[in-house]
């Protein structure tokens, strides 16, 4: 079994940028880093880099017919929990 890393929500915080970025999904840590560019919504995304986007990714519109894409995406891009 893969173990994840854990980090503080102040680590995330630290990864804000297009250039370097991570979000909080439901208590994962996700580096979004390669898919700035990809991000159909392009920089929408940047609103929640380093923030916790658990309460915004599934009310985007958008989203609701890409879910399993957006699932796919996430799982590869997982790289560790949120120590609370
Ligand atoms: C893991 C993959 C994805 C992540 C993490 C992600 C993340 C986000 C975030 C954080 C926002 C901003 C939400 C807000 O402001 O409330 C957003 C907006 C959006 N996303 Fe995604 N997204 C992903 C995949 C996709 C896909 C596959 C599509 C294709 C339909 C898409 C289309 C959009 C659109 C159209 C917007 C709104 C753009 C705007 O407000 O100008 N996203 N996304």
């Amino acid at each position: 079994m893969r173990v994840l890393k854990e980090y503080s929500i102040f680590d995330v915080e630290q990864h804000c940028t297009h250039e370097d970025l991570w979000i909080i999904y439901k208590d994962k840590v996700y580096n979004m880093t390669s898919y700035y560019n990809m991000h159909p919504g392009g920089l929408a995304i940047l609103r929640y880099a380093g923030r916790d986007a658990t309460l915004a990714l599934p009310f985007v519109s958008a989203h609701s017919f890409a879910w399993s894409i957006i699932e796919k995406k996430l799982e590869e891009c997982l790289i560790g929990v949120v120590k609370r």
